[in-house]
C-alpha cells in the first residue's frame, strides 16, 4: 500500500491558549475528494490553514506523501507549497490584471517558460475551466461563477499535485454552483489531483466528496470520518446524521 497523500497525526490546534481542536488524527489519499464538514466556528477554516502551513500546529504533524510538513526546512516547505493549487473564497484575482495575466502569474513567477510556452499553457488552462477565449478580459467584466473558474485555472497553471478549496461555491446561485462541482469533479479526473475542501453545501457534499472529516465544536475533535451518504445513514454520532439530513437545497450554507 502506498502512503496517504495527507496524513493528519494527533493534530492539536490553538489560538494562544483557546483550543480549537484536538487530536485529529485521518488520511486523505490519492484522488480523494474530502471535504472537512461541521458546524459553524468548529475550525474547518482553521484546519485548512494548517495543512496549507499558514499556522503551526500546537501539537502533532501533517505528513505529505509521508513527508512531515512540521519537521520539514523552509526550502522544503516551498518545495511542497508549489506542488499545492489553491483558490480562496474571494478568488482572489488580481482586478489590474487580465484572466491570461492572473493565470499565467504563477508560471512567470515559479518557471522558465517564455512568454509564448507562458501563453499557450494558460490557453490551455482557461480551456479546462470553460474560459477558452476570455483571456482578455477582467475580472470585473466577468460573472461571479466565471471569476472562481478564473480563479481555479490559476490555482491549477502548475499542474498541482492537491487542490485546496475554502468554500469555493460561496455566493454562486444553485446552478453556478452546480457547475462548479462538475468542473471539480472534471479537474480532479484529468489532472488527477487530490481535492481537500471546507464546504457546508450538501449537495456538493452528496455528489462529489469521496471521503470527509467531521469536526465537533462542543467536544473539539473529529467524530466522524468516511463517506458521506454512508454517515448520514450510519453515523453512530446523531449530530453528524442530523447535519448531513438536514434539508437541503437552495440556500443551504449560507455564511455568517
Ligand atoms: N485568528 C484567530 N484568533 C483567535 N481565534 C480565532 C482566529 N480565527 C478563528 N478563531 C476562532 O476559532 C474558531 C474556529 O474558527 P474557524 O474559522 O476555523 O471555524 P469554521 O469551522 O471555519 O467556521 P465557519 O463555518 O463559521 O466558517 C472560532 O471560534 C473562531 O472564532
Amino acid at each position: 500500500m502506498m502512503s496517504a497523500h495527507i496524513a493528519v497525526r494527533d493534530l492539536t490546534m490553538a489560538y494562544g491558549s483557546l483550543l480549537i481542536q484536538q487530536d485529529l488524527n485521518f488520511d486523505i489519499n490519492r484522488g480523494d475528494i474530502f471535504v472537512i464538514m461541521g458546524g459553524s466556528g468548529c475550525g474547518k477554516s482553521t484546519l485548512l490553514k494548517h495543512m496549507l502551513g499558514l499556522l503551526d500546529p500546537a501539537k502533532g504533524d501533517i505528513l505529505y506523501s509521508g513527508e512531515s510538513f512540521v519537521a520539514a526546512s523552509p526550502d522544503q516547505r516551498e518545495a511542497m507549497r508549489r506542488r499545492w493549487g489553491i483558490t480562496y473564497q474571494s478568488g482572489g484575482l488580481f482586478s489590474a490584471m487580465t484572466l491570461a495575466q492572473n493565470t499565467g502569474l504563477p508560471l512567470q513567477l515559479y518557471t522558465k517558460y517564455n512568454r509564448s510556452d507562458i501563453d499557450d499553457i494558460v490557453a490551455y488552462k482557461l480551456a479546462l475551466v470553460g474560459l477558452a477565449g476570455y483571456q482578455d478580459y477582467y475580472p470585473s467584466e466577468i460573472s461571479g461563477g466565471m471569476r472562481k473558474r478564473a480563479a481555479l485555472a490559476r490555482a491549477i497553471a502548475l499542474d498541482p499535485e492537491i487542490l485546496f478549496f475554502d468554500e469555493p461555491s460561496a455566493g454562486l446561485d444553485p446552478i453556478s454552483s452546480r457547475l462548479l462541482d462538475e468542473l471539480i469533479v472534471q479537474l480532479q479526473e484529468s489532472i488527477g489531483a487530490t481535492v481537500v475542501m471546507v464546504t457546508h453545501e450538501l449537495p456538493s457534499i452528496f455528489e462529489i466528496a469521496t471521503n470527509s472529516v467531521y469536526l465537533d465544536a462542543r467536544s473539539k475533535t473529529m467524530i466522524a470520518y468516511g463517506d458521506p451518504k454512508t454517515l448520514r445513514d450510519h453515523s453512530d454520532q446523531a449530530v453528524v446524521r442530523q447535519f448531513l439530513a438536514r434539508a437541503s437545497g437552495a440556500g443551504q450554507g449560507k455564511q455568517l
